[in-house]
């Protein structure tokens, strides 16, 4: 589904992703590790085109997507939530995410002309419940909690219907049991949804109990990609990250 061959992207002297070559099998969920500074961002910048690589291929079903704009990759099916909620503060949860089903249909729809607003209502309302909102929906972005913020993002990428969606630490911010919520919502919306997930995660009980695949990065480079037990049991995954594992959190 989604293919990185040996992938370089420098800034300055910094070697920020070091020959990097993943796959991401169709229907998988993967998380991507790392202690701060790896490379994790970056990667997910290289793949959904905010960034361009200085050398190698980033495949989405085979099509070579290296150079082409976001805006073009999202198009392709590559949705990604952020960091930080990228939310529409005076509108309520139920007006976002309408806007971004509208916009999802207009496109796929142009050719026939047609903009049935009964789809959009009901296509909103599948995610509103989805994404277990719907005691919300009605309360305005900016008044919900950081939580339903993080997850409205997620919502706001989902009504794309993406093949592929790029989670970068949906769990961030919260308290552990916030955590194992969102995660938890995270892994729903993977099973129900059919798609390609990969998520950015620095807490390791949820990366181990959650992802199918692990990839390790390490000053840019893939130290490991495997199962949970691959991973634990690494020798230089354990050295150069497990081992750091409360650095890496504190620094949080
Ligand atoms: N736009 C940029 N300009 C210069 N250096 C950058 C830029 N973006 C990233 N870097 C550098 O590239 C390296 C990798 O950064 P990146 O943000 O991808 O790491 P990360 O694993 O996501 O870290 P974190 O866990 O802290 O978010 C770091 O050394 C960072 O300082």
């Amino acid at each position: 589904m989604l293919r990185l061959e040996n992938v370089v992207k420098s800034f300055g002297g910094v070697v920020a992703t070091n020959d990097v070559s993943l796959n991401f099998p169709a229907g998988s969920l993967s998380a991507v590790i790392g202690p701060n500074g790896a490379g994790k961002t970056t990667l997910f910048n290289l793949v959904t085109g905010h960034l361009v690589p200085d050398s190698g291929r980033i495949l989405l079903e085979e099509e070579d997507i290296v150079g082409k704009a976001p805006v073009d990759i999202v198009r392709k099916g590559i949705g990604r939530a952020f960091q930080i909620a990228s939310i529409f503060p005076s509108m309520t949860v139920e007006q976002s995410l309408m806007c971004a089903v509208a916009s999802h249909f207009r496109e796929s729809e142009a050719l026939l002309s047609v903009f049935p607003p009964t789809n959009v209502r009901r296509r909103t309302e599948e995610l509103i419940e989805l994404l277990g909102m719907g005691s919300v929906a009605k309360l305005l972005s900016a008044n919900i909690s950081h939580g339903d913020q993080k997850l409205l993002d997620i919502g706001l990428a989902l009504a794309l219907e993406p093949k592929v969606l790029m989670l970068d630490e949906p769990t961030a911010g919260m308290g552990p049991e916030e955590r194992w919520q969102m995660i938890g919502t995270v892994r729903r919306l993977w099973e129900q949804g059919g798609m390609t997930l990969i998520f950015i995660e620095h807490d390791m009980d949820i990366v181990f109990e959650v992802a199918q695949g692990i990839t390790v990065l390490s000053y840019g480079a893939v130290l490991a990609q495997g199962t949970a037990d691959e991973i634990r049991n690494h020798p230089e995954v354990v050295e150069a990250y497990l081992g750091t594992e409360t650095t890496a959190e504190a620094s949080q």
